[in-house]
């Protein structure tokens, strides 16, 4: 998967050279290419953003230079890119989404600052066929995309094949089937006077499935009962309803 961001801050994507993407990196499962917004202004003061028609805060990113940086950007390479736009207005990025786009050839990072991205500049891209989804991590606001972007790209990459070294941690993970992960324990058997629960010492596999899941589900129903509303009607087994 080739991996694109344009960000006026290139510094805040360093991390994604740290540590397990790092290596994903390394090992030539992902190319990551960050590439600096300015380069592609044209002004002495090399602004790339300006005051919002119809007034208002803050101010509005140029579509000029991201015409220009998308359309340099898109052209570094022939795959056909998904172009993602951090926004606190878009659509939920979801584990299903980071799912999708593990399938993906080509990702293309777009981070906005101050008030965000002149709407055209999607416009633009969406008329020339291009794929481009804009996407919230959380009904929260940050100031710009490349947090954003840091949160997406682990998703996705963990996902790939070969990066993470037990595949079988993405199968089981928190929302693919749709539950909350439940407590998860290690040595020592007793900690602060505190002890593992005996059944996953039993060594009685079926005992410690079941365990687990109801803990799954007694998590899920406390915290997040939306999810287990959401659930599909074969998602629950009669064990699970009785619980
Ligand atoms: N889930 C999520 C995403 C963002 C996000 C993403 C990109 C940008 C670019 C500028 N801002 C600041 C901003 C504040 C308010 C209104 C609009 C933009 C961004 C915020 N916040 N929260």
């Amino acid at each position: 998967m080739r991996i694109d961001v344009i960000t006026i801050f290139p510094g805040y994507l360093a991390p994604l050279r740290e540590a397990l993407l790092g290596r994903a990196i390394s090992a030539g499962l992902v190319d990551l290419a960050v590439h600096d917004l300015r380069t592609w202004t044209r002004d002495v003061h090399q602004a790339v953003d300006d005051a919002p028609y119809g007034g208002g805060p803050g101010m509005v990113m140029r579509p000029q230079v991201w015409g220009e940086a998308l359309d340099a950007v898109l052209a570094l390479d022939e795959r056909p890119a998904r172009i993602v736009v951090p926004t606190p207005a878009g659509r939920p990025f979801t584990q299903a989404t980071a799912q999708a786009w593990s399938g993906d050839e080509r990702l293309l990072f777009t981070c906005g600052r101050y008030e965000g991205i002149d709407q055209r500049v999607v416009d633009d891209a969406r008329r020339r066929d291009l794929t481009v989804d804009e996407v919230s991590i959380g009904d929260y606001v940050l100031v710009g995309g490349e947090v954003a972007v840091l949160v997406m790209v682990e998703a996705v990459v963990r996902l790939l094949p070969g990066v993470l070294g037990n595949p079988a941690s993405a199968e089981q993970d928190s929302f693919s089937d749709g539950l909350l992960e439940g407590p998860a324990f290690t040595r020592p058997e007793v900690w602060r006077g505190l002890a593992v629960p005996d059944v996953l010492r039993s060594g009685n596999h079926a005992k410690i499935a079941r365990w687990r899941r109801d803990r799954a589900l007694e998590r899920t129903a406390e915290r997040r009962p939306d999810l287990l509303a959401a659930l599909p009607e074969d998602a629950l087994d009669d064990a699970d309803r009785a619980f």
